[in-house]
């Protein structure tokens, strides 16, 4: 919606009474009801039509190996931006690295940061991170993706900004649960603050700059996502402290990839409590006050 400010935009959907229904009625009323689609975006279904423009990829993470398989011939010369945010639990990869081993002959990139996709399609100020390893083509996505209302900055660190994206969603999760327990907006900022050490520790480990963490898909996307209500995330964290349930149908990306990160970060030896505290978690073998026992009776360190 955003885009299509700038000119035409196709809108390619898999599923084709879905996309019936948005041609009918010019909104996705199941995904962001009461926003207008504009006229210079085109619904299509079906096959996948190849071509060399920029497709960007806004599919949950671990959906996004399988339409990468399914699609890989029509995708073969496109720059392919990920917009999903997330780690692969089958390959531990990211978006961008999971793109680079499927479609091997594309450029891959990931667009990530600090937005909701209803302020973004309401036009309401947005600033995004767009990470390409290959600065030309970043330079190009970062000016044909740039609108009125939606700011990118550009980086060719694409591990840094994807695992910013990957590792904010965890956090969230835990300062939710802790939100529904009741435990305090002070607990919440420790957690959001040693969630953000963590995070750092593995981007280091995996080659990431500490900029980029510090930046719009790091810190500003753990900002926004550990203390809004319109997260997911942050929502299924909430239903885990309050112990009631949550609808199993709405994409929550930082379960699969807590689990995914844990296993990576104890193959590289790295300490992560708060990934670890959330599996843990999610998994139904620590309640909320179990889990923030085990947290603040570790070893005394230096910060
Ligand atoms: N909704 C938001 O505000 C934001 C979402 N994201 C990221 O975007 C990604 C997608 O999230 P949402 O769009 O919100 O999730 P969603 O669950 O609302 O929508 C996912 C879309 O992907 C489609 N989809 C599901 N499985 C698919 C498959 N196998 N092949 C093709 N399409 C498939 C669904 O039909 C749906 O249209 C996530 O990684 C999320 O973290 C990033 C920033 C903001
Ligand atoms: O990534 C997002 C905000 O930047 C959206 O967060 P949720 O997936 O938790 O709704």
């Amino acid at each position: 919606i955003s885009l299509a400010q700038n000119g035409s935009v196709t809108l390619w959907a898999r599923d084709p009474d879905h996309a019936a229904e948005m041609q009918a009625s010019r909104q996705n009323a199941r995904r962001l009801p009461g926003v207008s689609l504009p006229d210079t975006i085109t619904i299509a279904t079906g096959p996948v039509h190849g071509g060399d423009t920029p497709c960007l990829l806004a599919m949950p993470m671990q959906t996004l190996g399988g339409f990468l398989r399914d699609h890989a011939t029509a995708l073969a010369h496109r720059p392919l931006v990920a917009c999903c945010k997330g780690m692969d639990l089958t390959t531990g990869l990211g978006p961008t690295a999971l793109i680079a081993r499927t479609c091997p002959g594309t450029i891959p990139a990931i667009l990530t940061g600090p937005s909701f996709a209803r302020d973004i399609a309401l036009g309401l100020p947005t600033a995004l991170t767009l990470a390409c390893a290959d600065d030309a083509t970043g330079k190009t996505l970062q000016t044909v993706l740039t609108t009125r209302t939606l700011r990118l900055y550009r980086t060719t660190d694409t591990i840094g900004a994807e695992l910013g994206g990957a590792l904010k969603n965890v956090i969230a999760i835990a300062c939710g649960a802790v939100m529904g327990a009741g435990l305090g907006e002070s607990a919440r900022a420790a957690l959001m603050t040693r969630g953000f050490a963590e995070m750092n520790r593995l981007a280091h480990a995996l080659g990431a700059r500490p900029e980029t963490l510090a930046g719009l898909s790091g810190l500003g996307d753990l900002a926004l996502t550990c203390t809004s209500d319109q997260s997911r995330n942050y929502r299924y964290g909430q239903s885990i402290g309050r112990g009631v349930g949550f609808d199993p149908a709405v994409t929550v990306e930082g379960i699969a990839t807590a689990h995914a990160v844990l296993h990576r970060a104890r193959s590289l030896e790295l300490d992560m409590p708060v990934t670890q505290a959330v599996t843990s978690l999610v998994k139904g073998e620590l309640r909320v006050h179990q889990a923030m026992d085990m947290l603040l009776s570790r070893p005394l360190k230096e910060e």
